[in-house]
Parts: C-alpha cells; sequence; structure tokens
C-alpha cells in the first residue's frame, strides 16, 4: 500500500493507526485556488486516501498526472532555506538572553545616575519587572498566536523590544527604567511562547529538536554576549544607556527578514490556505515530487483537528480551553510542559548565572566577572553540543543523562561549601569545577529540551498549552532568582545548593516515569501516543528501536 511509491509503511509502523482512519481522506489534490464564502480556500477536490495505491500526483496544472511513479521516497534532502527561517525566527532568543544577562552589570555601573544610588528593593523591582512582565504575557498571549498567527504576533514582539529597548536608554528616573524594563519582558514572554511553536510546526520530525535549540543557542548566546558587555562597559559613566539601548538592533535585525518568512505551515493549514502550504513544503524538499509533497502534507492534515475552527474566537478560545483540561492526553501534555520548564528554573540555573559574580566573590576569586563569562560561555557551548546531538541521541535519554550529572554537580557544589565553611580555602576550586560542571550538563538537557514544548501538543491546544508552560518557566525564574540571596542567608549555601540538587532529583524521577521519547516523531502522532498514559508511551517507545520511531513530518 503506496501513495506514489511512498511506502506508506514508514508511517504506519510509527504509530498504531486504527483501521478506520486509513480510509479517512488524508489530503486533497490538487490544492484549488477555488476560495469559499469566507475566503479560505477549498479543501474539495480529489481526495486521497492511505488505502489508495498507486495515486500518481503532480503540482503542474497542465500535466495533473506525473506518470514517472518514484519506486521510493526519495527526496529527503532538505533546503537550507529552513535552516534561514529558524535562524531569523531564533533571534528573538538573543534578545531573551541579552536582556536577562545585562542588567546585573547595568546595576552595578548605574550609580546615582537616576537622580540617587539604588536601593536594593529599587534593584530588585528593575530586575524583576522583565520576568514579570514576561509570565503575564505568557499567561495571556497564547490565544493571540491563534488569532493573529505566530509570525505576525513576532512582528509585534519586535515592535515591543524596539520600544522598551529605547525607553530603557533614555531613563531619567525609577520609574521609567522599570517601566521600559516592563515593555521589554512582555516581548520576551510573547517570543519565548511563539519562537520554539513556530519553528516546531515548520521542522520535518527528523531535525525538529536542533532546530528548536537554534533558538537556545540564541538564548545563551545573547547572554554571553551580555556578561562579556557587563565586564567591558564596568567602569564607563552612562555606558549602562548603551547597554540598554543594544538590545533594539537584533530586533530590528529580525523586523527585517520576518517580511518574507512565511506563516507556519500548520497555522496556515488551520485557517485553510492549503496551496500556500503546497509552496512552502516545495521550497523546504526543493527534492521532492508533488506526490511526496501531496503526501507531507496529508500527515500534518491528518492530525489537526479542524472542529476547533467553529464558532466566533472568544468560543474557540474556550473551546480550545475546555479541551486542554477535558481531554487527558492534553492534560498529559500539559502536565509535561510544565513540569519540564518548572525543573528547569527550580534546578537553580538563573540563580548561579545572574548571582555568579557575586558567588564567586563569596568564596575568593579575585576576578569573579571574568569567571562570570566562563560560566556564561560553558552554557553556550554545551547548548551548541546538545544542538548537534539531540536529534541522534533523543530527548530523554539526554535528560535522563544530564539530570544524573546536575544532582552529583550539585551534590558536590554543597559539600564544598561545608569545607569553605570550615576555612578550607583551597575548596573553592572545587566550587567552581561542581558549579561548571552543573551548568555544562545542564545546557546539555533540561537547559534545552523544555523549549521543545510545543511538540506534545496538538494543533487546538497549542498555543494555550505553551503560554502556560512559558508562564511557568518565568514564574520559575521569578522565584528562583528572588530567593537566592535570601536562602543562602537563611539556610546557608550548604542548603541551597542541597535543596536545588533536591529538585533536581525530582525532576528526574518524574521524568523517568512522564517523560517518553519523541525525537523523529510527528507531533500530530505525539498526542495520540500520550493517549496511552505516562508510563505505557514511555514503554512503548522504549521498546521500539529509533528507526522506528522515525516520521516523516
Ligand atoms: O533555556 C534557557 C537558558 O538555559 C538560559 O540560560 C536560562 O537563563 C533560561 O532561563 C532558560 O529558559
Amino acid at each position: 500500500m503506496d501513495i506514489k511509491g511512498i511506502p506508506l509503511t514508514t508511517f504506519a509502523s510509527s504509530f498504531d493507526s486504527p483501521k478506520e482512519d486509513l480510509n479517512k481522506p488524508l489530503v486533497s489534490y490538487p490544492p484549488s485556488n477555488k476560495k469559499s464564502s469566507d475566503g479560505r480556500e477549498s479543501l474539495e477536490e480529489v481526495p486521497i486516501r492511505a488505502t489508495d495505491t498507486n495515486v500518481v500526483l503532480s503540482l503542474d496544472p497542465d500535466n495533473p498526472v506525473d506518470e514517472t511513479s518514484p519506486k521510493e521516497f526519495h527526496e529527503e534532502k532538505i533546503s537550507s532555506w529552513i535552516w534561514i527561517l529558524s535562524t531569523v525566527a531564533g533571534i528573538s532568543g538573543l534578545l531573551f538572553g541579552y536582556d536577562t544577562g545585562v542588567i546585573s552589570g547595568a546595576l552595578a555601573v548605574i550609580g546615582s545616575d537616576l537622580g540617587s544610588e539604588l536601593s536594593s528593593k529599587q534593584r530588585e523591582l528593575i530586575t524583576s519587572a522583565t520576568p514579570f512582565a514576561a509570565l503575564l504575557s505568557g499567561i495571556t498571549s497564547g490565544w493571540l498566536a491563534d488569532l493573529l498567527g505566530r509570525k505576525r504576533l513576532l512582528m509585534y514582539a519586535d515592535g515591543i523590544f524596539v520600544l522598551g529597548s529605547i525607553v530603557m536608554a533614555v531613563a531619567r528616573n525609577i520609574a521609567t527604567l522599570v517601566a521600559g524594563r516592563f515593555i521589554v519582558g512582555w516581548g520576551i514572554g510573547l517570543a519565548s511562547l511563539i519562537v520554539p511553536m513556530y519553528i516546531t510546526e515548520l521542522a520535518p520530525a527528523h531535525m525538529r529538536g536542533r532546530l528548536v535549540i537554534i533558538y537556545v543557542v540564541f538564548i545563551t548566546g545573547g547572554q554571553l554576549v551580555a556578561y562579556s558587555l557587563n565586564a567591558a562597559f564596568e567602569n564607563v559613566r552612562q555606558g549602562w544607556r548603551i547597554m540598554m539601548g543594544l538590545g533594539a538592533l537584533p530586533a530590528l535585525c529580525q523586523l527585517i527578514p520576518l517580511f518574507w518568512t512565511p506563516e507556519s505551515p500548520r497555522y496556515l493549514l488551520k485557517q485553510n490556505h492549503v496551496e500556500k502550504v503546497y509552496k512552502i513544503m516545495s521550497r523546504i524538499h526543493p527534492n521532492a515530487r508533488p506526490g511526496e509533497i501531496a503526501y507531507k502534507v496529508s500527515l500534518i492534515q491528518e492530525g489537526m483537528n479542524f472542529s476547533s475552527l467553529e464558532g466566533n474566537q472568544f468560543q474557540r478560545v474556550k473551546h480550545s480551553f475546555n479541551r486542554l483540561w477535558s481531554v487527558p492526553s492534553n492534560r498529559r501534555s500539559l502536565f509535561i510542559a510544565c513540569f519540564l520548564q518548572a525543573f528547569q528554573q527550580f534546578s537553580g540555573t538563573n540563580a548561579i548565572q545572574y548571582f555568579s559574580a557575586i558567588l564567586f566573590e563569596s568564596v575568593g576569586f579575585k576576578n569573579s566577572i571574568q569567571i562570570s563569562i566562563v560560566v556564561g560561555a560553558t552554557n553556550f557551548l554545551f547548548t551548541i553540543l546538545a544542538f548537534m546531538f539531540i536529534d541522534r541521541i533523543g530527548r530523554r535519554r539526554i535528560l535522563l543523562y544530564s539530570a544524573t550529572t546536575m544532582i552529583i554537580a550539585l551534590s558536590v557544589c554543597a559539600v564544598s561549601y561545608h569545607f569553605l565553611e570550615l576555612k578550607k580555602t583551597e575548596w573553592k576550586y572545587v566550587t567552581l569545577v561542581s558549579i561548571i560542571a552543573f551548568l555544562a550538563s545542564y545546557a546539555f538537557g533540561i537547559g534545552n529540551i523544555p523549549w521543545q514544548q510545543a511538540e506534545l501538543f496538538p494543533m487546538e491546544v497549542r498555543a494555550l498549552g505553551t503560554g502556560f508552560s512559558t508562564a511557568v518557566n518565568w514564574s520559575g525564574n521569578l522565584i528562583v532568582s528572588a530567593t537566592f540571596l535570601t536562602m543562602m542567608e537563611s539556610i546557608t549555601s550548604v542548603g541551597t545548593f542541597g535543596l536545588y540538587a533536591g529538585f533536581c532529583f525530582v525532576g528526574l524521577i518524574t521524568c523517568f516515569f512522564t517523560y517518553p521519547e519523541l525525537a523523529g516523531m510527528s507531533i500530530e502522532h505525539i498526542s495520540i501516543l500520550l493517549e496511552k498514559g505516562f508510563w505505557n508511551a514511555v514503554k512503548e517507545q522504549d521498546n521500539k528501536s529509533k528507526n522506528e520511531i522515525k516520521d516523516t513530518y
């Protein structure tokens, strides 16, 4: 059974498709130019079923039937366009990383430029305005991604970034600086919701992991740039204005190419813009024959639930909300997405990153700013390593291995603090090495995997679900960075790092029992897998060989 030589077993073996599904039309071909009354393109042309054999198709209107049926699925060449699109979208990560990393350096040089020296409360307010706004925009903007589309919302986020950066750079008082930080945070929250979703919806299954990590490479790259600028501007008066204003640059660099960037194919399909999807897919797969493109579109279409399109916008959001909570597989997706984000943040990573200079100074290092650059560089380099290996090793395995190393590193760090308290100063090197080891394993696993969140959700609840998990990320960020210094005082450094090790242990166990391997699976199949329950899904995937898991889209 195949469509134009495309072995359907490639698709069918990867999940147990019920028999009746094979009789459902998978795709309509050729895509029609006909518009329905609401302006949408019609889907009513020739329906192709998975049970149809020897279907031969062509995109050429003068030659509707391509007689040269390929013997096998031959076109796996993917054009570099997909890398360009993911990179353009990923630039938002630079703003995320830059704006969260630059604040500690900026606060150190602001002095009395805003009227008087900043109190600790004011510093806290300026710092937390960004993650707080990101949290609010994550919770409230999921439905906007469905209303306006992924690309349009990303363009708005860029406008917000530019505005926020200008407000911060020209601020004359604390309230204006806080307002600027809030505006930028709103943009960061929006982008952290949309970018991973946009890339996920665009990517072929076997390279989705890598393409989404591009975003995290930009985040950690932005943080590294920020830490380096913090060092460079350490003694420059009013230099903080340049540091804050520079954030507008990447936003502008992203905004321009976005005009030529297509909307996400899955979003377009949801809007019934089938012809546009064919064009995008043909550009991503330059060697694919029309029948193969039709097949790929069918794979995506088959798993999408169009029922959510009915009603007005309010009803659709309400419908998505109900489906998110009432459908067991959606609840499982939401649990995994939120728990992974919480695991990431409660590992204590940002406490270590944001306060690394203070941390290293307190254990006796003089060159603490340079050491914080090493910390940033470790995070960046190991994210690149994850980029290279994620689709080969798989998310689950990477996560289980790296979480184990994180627990060991944090425990060693806690022990080193114990000896430092006993005035054994040479243990500071153990502290340094353990923190670097922690960040390396963090960046390789939990630092990037939660951002694969969009793949967990079916289309009808994706925007809403990822909105919630993004909000969990930012609430965790806020809680951890706001409590770190207090915890170091109240429960000591040993207690603080011991507690983070404990959180990671809980994360590891939860991961073991609930997070199945998803590498190479089509996002439409992931929710089908999760219908079986956490542990059944984990076992089913573990029992499959890597090749069996592979889907084309
Ligand atoms: O994935 C990113 C990355 O790991 C960053 O280094 C961290 O600061 C963020 O909070 C996290 O979401």
